[in-house]
């Protein structure tokens, strides 16, 4: 019989909640603006529950019949909230909110529930000021306590080779697989034969996407590719961004291009495929290549909370380390180490890594990964002529 309220950080993370307590019948009303709400879940936003009433007073009526309240941080200032008192509120992704948002919906309910995971993205703080007092600290980690912390360890999303990589960078041996089922699962790619007759030529492609358990992870490694740069036409570097913050890698690009459109060949649903760029510029480039194909293209901060069933993440920066600085390094997305936790969680059977592996190997976070895929490091055999036919 309690009330409760529903929060995140993001209106996606709120609409898969609500997507299973549909399913589940349990009856809420989800609050914020009707362009922000999943279609599915329109019948039970506020614009739609309120849309027949005529006086302040019906409003009221409809508004306190709900017991579940589902609605962002942010948007948890509605006046429902300043009139009402929930029993519980539920943060979910709790670990991705300033303290400063979260406090708002807090104030709405006698007690709370935090959901997250520390070892996943803080909340966004871009002013080192800002970041160096500690804005980036979650709630959660503010509160953190052994007495306090229930963790939940089984998952039930990853195969035992993707949970192992998981644990090697992050989770240190903690995380299980939740079942034998989801331990062994691997991809399915019902036109196999079909795959390998096309791509003989290109023993890269059929090794990278090798569907065996001890292969679900496999890093393609694409050579110093900065340097081709440098002699041809293509570029590296968005030329608009000359802090270097936001690269392009049409060479990565293209080999993802190959391995999507081999996967589709094969027979894979696009929704099961996910691509993941490290930098807006190189995802917003990628998009644009697979059109076409309509599988689901992003950084690593919007697939956080989703997953698929294969993945592909384009590392994309590949440059000449001798020249870089090594303190400004450590300001970079690469070695971020939650950053790069979340990209190589999101994948259920599948996770093919794109990078320069010389690049990579100086940032401290990646290397880590690198020296557990030592067996299954593809060398791209430069056919860069991929990249006219295109
Ligand atoms: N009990 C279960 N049985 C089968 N599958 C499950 C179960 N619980 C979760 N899953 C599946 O595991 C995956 C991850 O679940 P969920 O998104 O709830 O985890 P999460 O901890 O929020 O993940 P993250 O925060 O890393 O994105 C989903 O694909 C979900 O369908």
């Amino acid at each position: 019989d309690k009330t409760v309220l529903i929060t995140s950080h993001t209106h996606s993370a709120i609409d898969n909640i609500c997507t299973r307590l549909q399913k589940f019948k349990v009856d809420f009303i989800r609050l914020g603006s009707q362009s922000k709400i999943a279609d599915n879940l329109k019948p039970h936003s506020e614009a739609s529950l309120t849309e027949k009433c005529t006086t302040p007073e019906e409003m009221d009526k409809v508004y306190n019949s709900f017991k579940v309240i589902a609605v962002t941080c942010l948007g948890s200032g509605h006046p429902l909230l300043s009139k009402r008192t929930v029993d519980v509120c539920v943060v979910d992704e709790s670990t991705q909110v300033l303290q400063t948002s979260i406090i708002r919906p807090l104030y709405a309910a006698k007690t709370f529930v935090l959901i997250g995971d520390p070892d996943q993205l803080a909340p966004l703080v871009r002013n080192r000021d800002a970041l160096n007092a500690g804005m980036s600290e979650s709630l959660f980690e503010r509160l953190s306590s052994s007495e306090g912390i229930i963790t939940l360890n089984l998952n039930y999303r990853m195969n035992k080779t993707l949970t192992d990589l998981a644990n090697t960078l992050t989770y240190e041996g903690q995380l299980q697989t939740g079942n034998e089922v989801v331990a062994n699962r691997t991809l399915h790619i019902p036109n196999i034969q079909a795959v390998k007759n096309s791509y003989k030529q290109h023993q890269w492609l059929v090794e990278a996407l090798d569907t065996s358990l001890e292969a679900a992870v496999k890093f393609i490694d694409t050579g110093p590719v900065w340097s081709l740069s440098q002699t041809s036409s293509k570029n590296i570097k968005s030329k608009d961004t000359p802090d270097s913050k936001n690269y392009v890698n049409v060479h990565e690009a293209t080999i993802v291009f190959k391995l999507v459109e081999a996967l589709i060949e094969g027979g894979v649903p696009n929704c099961d495929i996910g691509v993941i760029a490290t930098y807006r510029a190189q995802v917003l480039h990628i998009s644009t290549l697979l059109s076409k194909f309509t599988v689901d293209v992003s950084t690593v901060d919007q697939f956080q909370g989703r997953d698929k069933n294969v993945v592909i993440y384009s590392c994309t920066k590949s440059a000449d380390m001798t020249r870089a600085a090594p303190e400004s390094q450590s300001f970079e997305l690469l070695e971020d180490k939650r950053r790069l936790t979340v990209a190589i969680t999101r994948a259920k059977r599948k996770l093919v890594i794109v990078g320069d592996l010389i690049t990579l190997q100086n940032y401290k976070t990646f290397s880590v990964i690198l020296r557990a895929l030592e067996n299954n490091i593809v060398k791209f055999d430069s056919e860069w002529n991929l990249l006219d036919s295109s």
